[in-house]
């Protein structure tokens, strides 16, 4: 596996991060500004399932989305050229950490969880891993998922920024790192 056939210029931008950070609204922006294509992760897995996650999970289990959503991944990152924004908990899983780390450029999108919890409301409805918690639950998986977040290439810090300075603050950290690292 890998991607060492590929330049850094080349290789697809993976987004991570918890649940309702923003990595479905700012990967879209980022590939809006770099003329790329945009694949959200949780959105290909409802399009194969034909209906919403919160649905795939009631009908199937969470099981049967991990196992899609690792395929799917796993078929994106070895794509050239692609922003792909992941699920919350795809880096749970210790192979898809694996495949994107090898294949593509990977950001951590940061956010405290002050700022996290101000935002709940937009997000409860659609995340079934959220439903039925209290806030101290989810709280407590706010914290508990960092670890695996701490895989990345990356960190982007979020918190007091509008989703434009955000994508703008990527383009911009990647396109030094393409003058920096790249031979030619
Ligand atoms: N920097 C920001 N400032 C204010 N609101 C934001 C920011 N980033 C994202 N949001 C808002 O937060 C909500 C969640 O964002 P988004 O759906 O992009 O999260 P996500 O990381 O893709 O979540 P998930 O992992 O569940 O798919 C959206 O309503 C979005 O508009
Ligand atoms: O953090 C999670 O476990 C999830 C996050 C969402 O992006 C979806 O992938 C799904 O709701 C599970
Ligand atoms: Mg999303």
């Amino acid at each position: 596996m890998g991607s060492d056939n590929m330049s850094l210029k080349e290789k697809s931008i993976v987004f991570i991060g918890f649940m309702g950070v923003g990595k479905t609204t700012i990967g879209s922006l980022v590939a809006k500004k770099l003329y790329r294509d945009f694949i959200d992760i949780d959105q290909e897995i409802e399009k194969e399932f034909d209906m919403p996650t919160t649905e795939i999970f009631k009908t199937f289990g969470e099981k049967v989305f991990r196992e899609k959503e690792k395929n799917i991944i796993d078929f994106y990152s070895k794509q050239k050229l692609k922003i792909i924004s992941v699920g919350g908990g795809a880096f749970l899983q210790e192979e898809i950490q694996k495949i994107c780390l090898s294949n593509c450029i990977v950001f951590f999108l940061d956010l405290s969880w002050e700022s996290w919890k101000e935002r709940i409301n937009l997000i409860i409805d659609s995340r079934p891993v959220l439903q039925g918690k209290s806030l101290d639950e989810i709280k407590e998986l706010f914290y508990t998922r960092q670890q695996y977040y701490m895989n990345h290439h990356s960190k982007v810090e979020t918190d007091n920024l509008d989703i434009e300075s955000v994508a703008d603050n990527i383009v911009d950290a990647l396109k030094t790192a393409w003058e920096l690292y790249d031979e030619h």
